[in-house]
This record gives C-alpha cells, sequence and structure tokens, in this order.
C-alpha cells in the first residue's frame, strides 16, 4: 500500500504573496510531482509552465458554512475533501500543495486533514498526511492592515452580508495557527522594521518556524516534507495560549514586547467595562481570555481584541452555574479545575492574557480593577446593573 501522500497548505491575506511562492517553490521542486489545489474565486496566476506532465492544477470554491454555533466560518472542506481524495487515490503524486484564499482561516482547513468526514464518507487521514501549515505575511502592509479596523466587506472581499469579519481578526487566526510563517515582502521594509515585526509575531505565534523572504524567494525545503503539523500542538500555540499554560518570565525583549495575564475572582462591572472598551488602550496588541460579568452571572464571555477590533462572545456556562450533579461529573472528569474551585464562586474569574508594545502593567491593571464591583456593589443585586455590552452570543463589535 502507498504511503500517505503528504499535503501543505498555504494561508495568508489578500496579495500576500503566496501564489509568488508557490510559483518559486514549483520552480525548484527537483523532480517531485506536485499536485496543486488552488481554493480561489479569482483569477489562476500559477505559472502554466510549471504544471506540465510532472504536475496536476485543480480548483475548488470557497464556501461559506455556517456552523451549530451561529458562527459564519468559511471553509473549504467538501470541495477540497473531494479533490484531496481524487487526487491521493489517483497515486501519481508524491506531494499535494494547496493554495487557500486569502480570507480564509486555516483551523477548518487543517480539521479537513484531520478528521474523518462522515457525511460524505471520505477518511483523508487514512489517504494522505498534513505536513505543514504555512502562512504568508505581508511584512510591507501589516501594520497597514492590522490597525485598519476594516472589515472583508468595508473592502468588498467578503464572501456575502453575512460574511462580518474584520480583516484584522482574520490576519491574527492565520498567523496564530501555523507551522511555518513566512514574512514575505521583507524588500519593501528596513531590516530594523523586519526585526520588530518578526518580534511582535514571535510574541503572538511563538511555535512556528519564521522565515524571511523577498519576491516569494522561499527554499521548497522550509515548507515541503517538514512534518512539523501536530493538529493538537498547533491548537495550542497560539502566543496567548502559551502565556495562559507557562510560568511567566519578566521579558527582556529589545523592542518593548510584554505580555501578562490579568486573573481576578470579582465580576465586571457592564458598564464600566463598556466604556473603558471605547478608551481601549493602543499599545496592546493582543488580547484574548475569559470575562466574568456580574450581569451574566452564569456564562463565561469569551472576549477576543486584536488592533481595533473587540469580539465578545459567549463561551458556555460556567460549571458553578450547571445544577449540582453535572457539577460533580465535570469536576470528576477534570479533576484539575478543583485546584483553583472559589468556595463561594466556582470557577467564575477573568482570566485575560494582554500582548503588546511598551505595555504599562500596572497603569492596564489598575483601570482593569477599577471596572470591577466594588465591596459596596458585590453585596446588590448584580442583576439589576445596566448592561450596555452586546447581548447576542456572538457579536462583532468595532470600537472607536
Ligand atoms: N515587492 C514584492 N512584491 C511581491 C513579493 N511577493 C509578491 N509580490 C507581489 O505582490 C502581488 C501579490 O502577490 P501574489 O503572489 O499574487 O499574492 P497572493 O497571496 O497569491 O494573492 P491572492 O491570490 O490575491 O490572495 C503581486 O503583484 C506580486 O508580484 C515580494 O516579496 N516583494
Amino acid at each position: 500500500m502507498q504511503s500517505k501522500i503528504p499535503v501543505t497548505v498555504l494561508s495568508g491575506y489578500l496579495g500576500s504573496g503566496k501564489t509568488t511562492i508557490l510559483n518559486h517553490v514549483l520552480n525548484n521542486r527537483q523532480g517531485l510531482k506536485v499536485a496543486v489545489i488552488v481554493n480561489d474565486m479569482s483569477e489562476i496566476n500559477i505559472d502554466a509552465n510549471l504544471i506540465g506532465k510532472e504536475a496536476n492544477l485543480s480548483r475548488t470554491e470557497e464556501r461559506l458554512v455556517e456552523l451549530s454555533n451561529g458562527c459564519i466560518c468559511c471553509t473549504l472542506r467538501e470541495d477540497l475533501l473531494k479533490e484531496v481524495e481524487r487526487l491521493a487515490k489517483e497515486n501519481r503524486y508524491d506531494y499535494i500543495l494547496i493554495e487557500s484564499t486569502g480570507i480564509s482561516e486555516p483551523i477548518p482547513v487543517a480539521q479537513t486533514f484531520t478528521y474523518s468526514d462522515e457525511e460524505n464518507g471520505i477518511d483523508l487521514p487514512s489517504l494522505c498526511r498534513l505536513d505543514t501549515m504555512v502562512t504568508v505575511v505581508d511584512a510591507h502592509r501589516f501594520w497597514h492592515d492590522f490597525s485598519s479596523g476594516e472589515s472583508l466587506l468595508d473592502r468588498k472581499q467578503a464572501l456575502g452580508e453575512e460574511d462580518t469579519r474584520d480583516v484584522v481578526s482574520l490576519l491574527i487566526d492565520q498567523i496564530e495557527f501555523c507551522d511555518v510563517l513566512i514574512l514575505n515582502k521583507c524588500d519593501m521594509i528596513s531590516a530594523e522594521e523586519a526585526d520588530r515585526l518578526e518580534a511582535v509575531l514571535r510574541k503572538l505565534q511563538p511555535k512556528a518556524k519564521f522565515i524571511r523572504a523577498a519576491h516569494g524567494q522561499v527554499d521548497p525545503k522550509e515548507i515541503l516534507h517538514t512534518e512539523r503539523f501536530d493538529f493538537e500542538e498547533a491548537s495550542q500555540s497560539a502566543g496567548w495560549i502559551k502565556e495562559l499554560q507557562t510560568e511567566h518570565t519578566p521579558e527582556t525583549d529589545e523592542y518593548g514586547i510584554t505580555s501578562f495575564v490579568y486573573r481576578r475572582r470579582r465580576p465586571f462591572h457592564p458598564e464600566r467595562l463598556n466604556d473603558w472598551l471605547y478608551q481601549w488602550p493602543e499599545e496592546v496588541v493582543r488580547a484574548k481570555g475569559m470575562l466574568w460579568l456580574a450581569t451574566r452571572n452564569e456564562l463565561a464571555v469569551q472576549f477576543s481584541q486584536a488592533g481595533p477590533s473587540i469580539q465578545m462572545g459567549a463561551e458556555g456556562y460556567w460549571i458553578a452555574a450547571m445544577p449540582e450533579e453535572e457539577q460533580r461529573e465535570v469536576l470528576a472528569e477534570y479533576p484539575e479545575i478543583q485546584a483553583t474551585w472559589d468556595e463561594l464562586y466556582g470557577d467564575r474569574m477573568t482570566e485575560l492574557v494582554i500582548i503588546g508594545i511598551d505595555l504599562n502593567r500596572s497603569e492596564i491593571e489598575a483601570q482593569l480593577d477599577a471596572l470591577l464591583l466594588t465591596d459596596e456593589e458585590m453585596e446588590l443585586d448584580w442583576s439589576r446593573f445596566p448592561d450596555p455590552l452586546p447581548q447576542e452570543h456572538i457579536v462583532e463589535q468595532e470600537m472607536a
């Protein structure tokens, strides 16, 4: 039986240089029989001469899929599944290289290769092996896109009216889930700017291998047969997760990039929190975690900020809000939760990772502390506090 065919996926925002890199890699593939799948609705500009007999070029279409939690997610699942299955079964190729569209999120793509699809009866994990997830970042445009505050709809790049994703959230999703990060177009910025950008991105993505490139010139060895991909590891690779999991060590970063975890066992006053979000400190690049809101004492609120974009949504019920029997079951299954269980409030707490440049930690902590309920407010009926924060489960909120 033939061994599983390795797959590399290239992600990266529109125009970051994916096609240029793909062409370069195909040009230098040294006899490797590569099947290329371009998941793109735009014109294909892969060099036709590079395809020839030894390779194959297929196209799949981007799809919008509504997930059960109401989140609109952009995925290439179904088409991709069928195409990869077909190519793998042909037994003619040594490698599959996929260029996903600039607006696709990498996690659903990686899931396509990690789990068999019962609905379609396709078992990709038995046919191929996801070798490397590559994210290409346009080093020249990064800060512009990061701070633009624009959505894909604003840029007419969305998949439909329901696709309300922000450009910056997409960039961050792509950066936080990859094995190799290519900082492309380094010819357009100074070495110092590249050093600083790389330092920030390394904080957001500490696990990936970083490669700097100009004109898409990347050694094929860096993205083919690296064997770097592991779904569990990639899911835990984001800088904010690492910060939560590890003991904090003081930074000695020459660019002033630091991070800390804000942990409190006292709920936020929703109105004060809402007001503060409009004065979000500019030096915070990324914040992510869970909030405890006084008016939503049952639900853990997920919080995610990147640049000017802030998103909040219900993560799920606090274990302490579940019926007693369910609580016992969950705690038996996850005994580690017991370790931080509070006698009065159970697992309720705020745990927020904050990553930024030249952060004034004590100042930010003092500002956040002032948003928590005071001793007097703790004694009142919390459900009666005004709560102007978005009520829907998943809300995207552009703050000023
Ligand atoms: N100066 C410079 N230009 C580059 C570099 N890489 C790509 N380009 C140019 O940037 C533009 C976009 O590059 P593509 O390779 O088409 O980018 P892409 O990510 O495939 O774009 P989409 O398919 O639209 O998502 C093209 O005009 C390239 O010639 C680079 O490293 N430096």
